[in-house]
């Protein structure tokens, strides 16, 4: 069956948790919805997995097109979401409009783009004609240089107020998904219960809707330095399949993330 935005939408009602990770190629897709990952995110972390670079700034539109494009052939029934990459939507609305259609047109379902109240009206703006709109807000990973590094995000009162309000606005101008990435578990919890649509977690803890992880980050294969919220399943797994397929299970059952991956 194929999953649609109102799929994700029913499982967050029910309290069915959604298993989402990142993917770049036709191989994986096939492989990742085979185990029950529901959504692959064609993430701009490719710019870090797939192009060795050391933060997400220097990926391209046509990148991104690219690997949508791979993982759209290999994909037959998952929700697939593509990252709007920096530079490529923050101008204006008819910018991130223009950008949108080429992801669109690789074969996403679905944009992501980072920032809350600040990207309301582009929200509005894409989702008005036919485009749906994931937000991803906390540590947004292309603000890196303002935000002085890879941490976590809302931990003072003022910045998890200012958190909540960038949900709620970004709902409000028609976003179907929102990505919360590094911050504190009980902000996130909060979060969620306040919206109506689906929250998925990476750094958040096991209150949101869904959780995800960046793919190479799950297989244990990046080289560089990872978050404390990664969790390598290929320790006791014989096959990137049974790590995939551990990592469903876990998220399904809510045993993962643990307290050890949340803030
Ligand atoms: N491989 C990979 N995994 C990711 O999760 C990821 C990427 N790449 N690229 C884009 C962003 C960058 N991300 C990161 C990268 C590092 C930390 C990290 O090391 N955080 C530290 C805290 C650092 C601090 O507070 O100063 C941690 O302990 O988690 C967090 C998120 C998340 N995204
Ligand atoms: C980690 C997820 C949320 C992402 O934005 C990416 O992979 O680029
Ligand atoms: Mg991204």
């Amino acid at each position: 069956m194929k999953t649609t935005l109102h799929t994700l939408q029913q499982m967050a009602e029910k309290g069915d948790k959604i298993a989402v990770l990142t993917c770049y190629d036709a191989s994986f897709a096939a492989l990742l919805e085979g185990a029950g990952v529901e959504v692959l995110l064609v993430g701009d972390s490719l710019g870090m997995t797939l192009q060795g670079e050391d933060s997400t700034l220097p990926v391209t539109l046509s990148d991104m097109a690219y690997h949508t494009r791979c993982v759209a052939r290999g994909s037959k029934q998952a929700y697939i979401v593509a990252d709007l990459p920096f530079g490529s939507y923050q101008e204006s609305p008819r910018q991130a409009l223009r950008s949108a259609a080429q992801l669109m047109a690789a074969g996403a379902h679905m944009v992501k783009l980072e920032g809350g109240q600040v990207m309301a009206e582009t929200v509005a703006f894409l989702t008005a004609r036919g485009i749906p709109v994931c937000g991803h807000i906390g540590l947004t990973p292309q603000s890196v240089h303002q935000l002085g590094g890879y941490r976590v995000q809302g931990r003072s009162e003022a910045a998890a107020e200012q958190l909540l309000l960038d949900a709620l606005a970004l709902q409000q101008s028609g976003a179907g998904l929102i990505v919360l990435e590094a911050v504190p578990a009980t902000l996130a919890l909060q979060i969620t219960s306040q919206l109506t649509i689906p929250t998925i977690g990476i750094g958040a803890g096991p209150g949101c809707a869904g959780q995800v992880l960046v793919l190479h980050d799950m297989l244990g294969i990046y080289p560089g330095k990872t978050p404390k919220f990664a969790k390598d399943f290929m320790n006791g797994a014989g096959s990137i399949q049974a790590a995939v397929l551990a990592y469903v299970r876990d998220v399904k059952s809510g045993a993962f993330p643990a307290p050890e991956h949340t803030f």
